[in-house]
């Protein structure tokens, strides 16, 4: 494929920037168009979920900029990549890889084979896990799985990092409202022992299932964790703790399961077409799960599908997430954009831009397009965000008035699931979260600060530009399972568009693989005589450092 600068769109587009959109002002693009508000929002409609409001119409956007953006989709081969992906072509071309997570989440009954060979059923085809999936936590739920004295397994712990953890964290907060009322959820990712020092801590042996969460199942930090767990678990039942009953493994790798001493038939386990940070809807899930209970993660997947769907079979113009990647690409690499805010107006999804930040940046923070060569435009936007109100107290500042171009999503569900103080709560988020995209686009002017009687010498400090691009996502009722499958879709969509145009593979993760070779390595010197010789000055000073103050 074409790097996407060589493209006659991309041409176009900085054209199109040059005479139009640099001195495009989205308020005065309202007054003089009173459908601007229909003719560039998009609904979400599915059964089994509510409908989804994707509002663009505060972005930089007229009718010629989507004509031209979608032009570069198409050039740029969108259409024939997104039908590589669900075809189960092996497009992860530096893994040699097919990228085929639409297939966990497949509820529709549609024909998903990798190398010609289903894997929906067989034996451990999709839809056997599932029913794994769904025996267990229903035995756990219920009692039936007791623990080796018989007790419910009421304390969860997972055990495992970056995709094996955010998802699940993630979910399990978000779908809070939907959890059992009896069960205790803890993630231990962190190497640092604290992580797993507190959650053992809260830890009863008897009541605990440790989820031992892993694709390889050789990353460090989490074998590590795990058997410390497991050491743990065996020291405080003296011994007696059934191992079998309380430890189960999520993962692709068989034979490293059972080393580490867990029966294969308490693994859950998927394929290797299933990258990381797409594996809340495999066996990673398993928590969520059990959390909510297998109805609400089948609900969950279900939305998900749904927006698959709508990718799938949704024209470029009319498509959500295409339309959410090109204006990410619109405002990178036309208005050198550096970044992309995702607030949500709803505390559950206070780990949601977390979520994103490893979906986004791990699969766009790429340079090399797909010849090999460097790219020159600029790629992945530096992802971040906290729920709202709170940010408005917090970095908001520099939203609103700062130096840079800060495009930003706001997410707001209609319907609260607790609203309580007759819904007052919910009235005020939701009045924030209208006004604060107002206010980002219409600003405050030197006018109305004088018609205020604001000193002359507070007017530059007071004043308000405006013109800030915002998406506003509402959700038609509550944020419940299948919404917020549908809604990280979207986000997975849109982060594959952006990466088709870019002309990257957005499916490996080379980047993480340099600190972790050199870690393995300084881990061996920190027991060894010397004091950081043989590394740069820095370094080696600070690890000589090191060892001096913790006495090594
Ligand atoms: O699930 P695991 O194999 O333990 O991998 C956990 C994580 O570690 C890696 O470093 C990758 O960058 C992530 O994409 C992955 O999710």
């Amino acid at each position: 494929m074409a790097p996407a600068n060589t493209l006659p769109a991309w041409s176009e587009l900085q054209a199109h920037r040059d005479d139009v959109a640099k001195s495009f002002v989205l308020k005065e693009a309202f007054s003089s168009d009173a459908d601007r508000f229909s003719r560039f929002s998009r609904t979400f409609k599915a059964a089994g979920s509510a409908d989804i409001l994707f509002d663009f119409s505060k972005n930089f956007l007229t009718n010629e900029t989507l004509d031209l953006l979608v032009k570069l989709a198409e050039q740029a081969g969108v259409e024939r990549k997104r039908d590589a992906l669900f075809r189960g072509d092996k497009i992860n071309f530096t893994e040699n890889r097919a990228v085929f997570h639409p297939a966990l989440r497949n509820v529709g009954g549609w024909d998903m084979k990798v190398d010609g060979v289903d894997v929906m059923s067989g034996p451990n085809g999709v839809n056997s896990v599932l029913d794994h999936m769904k025996d267990f936590s229903e035995k756990v739920r219920s009692g039936e799985w007791t623990g080796f004295t018989g007790k419910k397994l009421t304390n969860i712990v997972n055990v495992g990092i970056g995709g094996s953890d955010l998802g699940p964290v993630m979910v399990t907060e978000a779908l809070k409202y939907y959890g059992a009322p009896d069960m205790t959820l803890h993630f231990v990712s962190n190497i640092d022992g604290t992580h797993m020092a507190e959650a053992l801590k809260a830890s009863d042996p008897e009541t605990t299932l440790f989820l031992v969460a892993s694709k390889t199942f050789t990353t460090a930090e989490t074998t590590t964790n795990a058997n410390t767990a497991k050491s743990w678990f065996l020291e405080k039942t003296g011994g007696k703790g059934d191992v079998a009953k309380h430890f189960v493994a999520l993962s692709t790798n068989e034979a490293e399961v059972t080393k580490f001493g867990i029966d294969s038939a308490n693994m859950f386990g998927f394929e290797s077409w299933v990258g990381g940070r797409y594996s809340v809807w495999s066996a990673i899930g398993l928590s969520v799960a059990l959390y909510v209970g297998y109805d609400n993660f089948y609900k969950f997947l279900s939305g998900a599908h749904a927006m698959d769907k709508h990718f799938r079979e949704t024209p470029l113009k009319e498509n959500i997430p295409v339309l959410g990647g090109l204006l990410s690409v619109w405002y990178s690499n036309f208005f050198q954009a550096q970044t992309h805010l995702v607030a949500p107006f709803d505390q559950y999804l206070h780990r949601f831009a977390a979520y994103l930040q490893q979906l986004s940046m791990e699969s766009n923070g790429k340079g090399i397009t797909s010849d090999g060569s460097t790219a020159k435009y600029t790629t992945g936007a530096i992802l971040f965000g906290e729920p709202c109100t709170n940010a408005q107290h917090s970095f908001f500042q520099l939203v609103h008035q700062g130096t840079k171009l800060i495009p930003a999503d706001f997410i707001l569900a209609a319907k609260s699931h607790n609203p309580i103080h007759d819904n007052l709560h919910q009235k005020m988020l939701a009045s924030n979260y209208f006004a604060q995209a107002e206010a980002l686009m219409v600003g405050k002017t030197d006018e109305q600060l004088r018609a205020e009687g604001t000193p002359e010498d507070l007017i530059p400090h007071k004043r308000f530009l405006g013109n800030r691009p915002t998406t506003s996502i509402l959700v038609g009722d509550v944020i419940g399972p299948a919404e917020l499958g549908a809604l990280i879709v979207y986000y997975e969509h849109l982060t594959f568009v952006e990466g088709a145009i870019w002309d990257i593979n957005s499916f490996d993760q080379w980047g993480v693989e340099l600190g972790k070779v050199l870690a393995k390595k300084i881990l061996k010197e920190l027991d060894e005589p010397g004091n950081g010789e043989g590394h740069d000055v820095s370094t080696g000073g600070l690890i000589g450092a090191f060892k001096q103050f913790a006495k090594i």
